[in-house]
């Protein structure tokens, strides 16, 4: 798990550092820039065609700090040998401190320095390497007049473009406050991934991502005792590592029983994909309730599963709430659709009494969104309920629209966890998993997932990690969310983007188990 910060938490660090420990601002400065320069170099090795005198370098900058780390870095790649400029936007008065003090040394190597004049960007056509060293993490506003031309610029040519701590115009938090921002080939970032990177459409700016450690005096361990909030989390690889050992002398039963409401008259697949990738998740028996038309294809398709039915004409409640209480772990919604009937169902497992931890999807998402009521049951439900709506059925749920809701993802999926007493799963390229005090962003995955089905089969590797054995059910759906993305991953490799389906993101669920060496046998 890793900390994702904003500007209010990087700056409280940067102060702590400087201030509480006492490390020279300029001996961290002098790192970043030694992290971008070394960096670009690396890029500009591969260029093996030119000399480093053919290879040109240009740093755009602005006089705070981030612009202070640019002349930095490029002072560091002419003394290397490189050609190079610094071309400086911004007021008249002087910058940081920081600033003025690297670029007194630019003056005194006499390195090439040009200054913006609005409405006359100097072309950067010529440069193999633009170093984006305008706005870092002190950016408050949109960006305009002669500072978006640059960007503009920028944007336009076509040099690798390498950011400073964050692609100019891009916010680190939660909320973008400009529209225009550096496209940036890759990131060199200080410390600590930065919100604003992981979320979209930062996520699409950055580029390649690189976290540099500048010798700041707080580290992943600490960070938290400095900052006041909990910051976001990211899940990374190792942690499938977390996952509890497997019983040894365990038995079906003691691996989690997971009860499954799931699919209707004329939609089985749900239920299908749902089962299957519980089973792929390390589920111990799965019981499926569903219309009795899925009853052949169920038992074709997942014969490890035990299926129960309703009809058109018996919603089959008593039974229902039998294996509500017998499960561990109950899944309803996929394919449910939204009628009566459904609506039934789902209300007789919120008043089964059962303490299961519940995963609400889809058509239960959809039937709790038209049905006020629906809450109070939830509210008064004795296990944990996790909602896993996309963004459209978060819309139907909170009465916003899909573009406030993409544009504000972990604030609407905190409220609305905060609100209602649940974790929310908030489904999108970068899913949001939040309770009232833990968020958790979701970096793997890739956009051949938003295909029908993979939902369901989400649900089924929650279920699996709530049936794993962790005591935090955020954590764990967090973890669910992250093992998901990473058997779309696998898919986008075998399958590719275009071709991959649901069904093999839950045959691609064991792979990742066992790259990661979860499987115990
Ligand atoms: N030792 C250190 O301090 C280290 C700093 N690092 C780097 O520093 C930046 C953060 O630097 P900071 O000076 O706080 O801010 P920026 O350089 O990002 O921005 C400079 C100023 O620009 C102004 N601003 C903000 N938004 C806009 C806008 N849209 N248009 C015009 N101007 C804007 C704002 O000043 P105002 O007074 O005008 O509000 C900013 O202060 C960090 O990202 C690192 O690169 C390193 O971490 C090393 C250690
Ligand atoms: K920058």
């Amino acid at each position: 798990m890793k900390y994702l910060l904003d500007s209010v938490a990087m700056k409280k660090i940067d102060e702590y550092s400087i201030k509480t420990t006492g490390i020279p601002s300029v001996v961290l400065m002098e790192r970043a820039a030694l992290s971008v320069s070394s960096f670009v170099e690396k890029l500009a090795y591969n260029k093996k065609d030119s000399g480093k005198k053919d290879i040109s370098i240009c740093v755009v900058c602005t006089k705070g700090n981030n612009g202070a780390d640019g002349l930095a870095a490029i002072r560091q790649l002419y003394l290397h040998g490189y050609k190079t400029l610094v071309y400086e936007a911004g007021r008249k008065e002087p910058g940081t401190d920081e600033y003025e003090l690297q670029k007194n040394i630019i003056k005194n190597l006499e390195i090439p320095f040009e200054c913006a004049v609005q409405d006359n960007i100097l072309p950067l056509d010529e440069y193999d390497f633009i170093i984006d060293a305008m706005f870092g993490i002190g950016l408050s506003r949109d960006v305009t007049g002669v500072y978006a031309q640059i960007i503009d610029e920028i944007n336009r040519v076509s040099a690798v473009k390498v950011a400073v701590d964050i692609p100019s115009g891009l916010s680190a938090g939660i909320v973008q406050v400009s529209n225009k921002k550096v496209k940036a080939d890759y990131t060199v970032t200080f410390g600590f991934d930065k919100t604003g990177m992981v979320l979209y459409p930062g996520r699409k700016y950055a580029g390649k991502v690189i976290v540099s450690d500048i010798g700041f005096a707080v580290s992943q361990d600490n960070v938290q005792k400095i900052l006041e909030n909990n910051p976001a989390r990211m899940i990374e690889k190792k942690d499938i590592l977390m996952i509890p050992e497997r019983e040894a002398d365990g038995n079906k039963g003691t691996s989690g029983k997971v009860l499954i409401a799931a699919g209707s008259r004329s939609m089985g697949g749900a239920a299908f994909m749902s089962a299957q990738s519980a089973y792929r998740s390390g589920c111990g028996l799965v019981r499926v309730f569903t219309h009795e038309n899925n009853k052949n294809a169920l038992l074709t398709l997942v014969p490890e599963s035990i299926c129960d039915t309703y009809n058109d004409k018996n919603s089959n409640c008593d039974e229902l709430t039998k294996w509500c209480t017998w499960a561990d772990c109950i899944i309803a919604g996929p394919g449910l659709s939204v009628s009566g009937q459904s609506e039934e169902i789902v209300k007789c497992i919120l008043q089964s009494g059962s303490d299961a931890t519940l995963i609400l999807d889809a058509d239960a998402l959809n039937i709790i969104s038209e049905n006020e009521e629906y809450y109070e049951y939830i509210s008064r439900y004795k296990g944990k309920v996790i909602m896993t709506p996309h963004v459209g059925e978060m819309s139907r749920l909170t009465g916003k629209s899909v573009g406030q809701i993409k544009g504000n993802s972990v604030e609407t999926a905190l409220c609305y966890s905060k609100e209602h007493g649940v974790i929310c799963v908030l489904k999108d390229a970068a899913t949001v998993v939040c309770d009232h005090d833990n968020i958790y962003i979701n970096t793997s995955g890739n956009c051949g997932m938003a295909t029908g089905g993979s939902g369901d089969v989400l649900t089924g590797v929650i279920a699996g990690m709530m049936c794993a054995g962790f005591d935090d059910e955020c954590f764990a759906a967090a973890l669910a969310v992250y093992i998901h993305g990473c058997a779309g991953d696998m898919c986008r490799k075998n399958q590719g983007i275009f071709s991959m389906k649901a069904w093999d993101i839950a045959e691609s669920l064991s792979t990742v188990f066992t790259q990661n060496n979860t499987d115990y046998n």
